[in-house]
């Protein structure tokens, strides 16, 4: 398949990835494969999607006081799924050329948060469990209003916001899994996205 990120493109996240562990994209993700997902979203959101749970094998629970996002996994066998998942494998590819960082496989889920839903401060990977890598999050969200809340906010070590992200259509961002605590504030209308992560294949392997 005909690579659709550019060696200069990924260059870019390489380099923002190396300085600050995180970045915000948008203009990445063609439009034509946003709006089949945003279109194959809408179609399963009655049926397909469970609420999220928290925690890891027989710990999962669901508490919708932490996260309240109903979710439905991609597969990569489904075409539309297929749009989006093989530019995640170029940038794993790209990104492990360029820092070694061993990204093996990436999972990814999409989650509607209804009004009203949000996800409380976490972090994807407990440090030194080096499982998840490399978090992304990207934005289905067309014409998305201020008032419409729904941020994403992301934190550095000390606690201190470093970056508000409204969940606009075609913005993508990418942050190191275990640097950045983030959390989805309360939203106002149904907010659609699609969360990822790219993992390593054993515990001695890390970035
Ligand atoms: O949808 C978002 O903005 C982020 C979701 C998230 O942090 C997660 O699913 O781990
Ligand atoms: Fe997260």
């Amino acid at each position: 398949m005909v690579s659709q990120l550019s060696e200069a493109m990924l260059d870019v996240i390489a380099d923002a990835l190396v300085d600050k562990g995180y970045i915000l994209l948008s203009d990445i993700i063609p439009t034509f494969v946003s709006l089949a997902l945003l279109e194959k979203m809408q179609a399963k959101q009655d049926v397909d999607f469970k609420l999220a749970a928290i925690g890891r094998g027989s710990e999962q629970q669901v508490n919708t006081d932490i996260r309240s996002d109903k979710i439905s996994w991609l597969d990569n066998q489904d075409q539309i799924d297929n749009g989006f998942l093989s530019i995640m494998e170029q940038l794993k590819d790209g990104l492990n050329r360029r820092l070694f960082m061993g990204l093996f496989d990436y999972e990814s889920h999409y989650a509607v948060y209804e009004k009203g839903a949000h996800y409380k401060k976490h972090v994807d990977a407990l440090k030194g469990s080096q499982n998840r890598i490399l978090s992304t999050v990207f934005f289905l969200n067309p014409l998305w209003q201020q008032a419409d809340g729904g941020e994403l906010i992301i934190y550095d070590e000390n606690d201190t916001i470093i970056a508000t992200v409204p969940p606009l259509m075609g913005t993508l961002a990418v942050f190191l899994s275990e640097r950045f605590p983030h959390e989805v504030l309360p939203t106002n209308r149904t907010r659609n996205s699609i969360a990822g992560w790219f993992r390593v294949s054993n515990a001695n392997h890390g970035f």
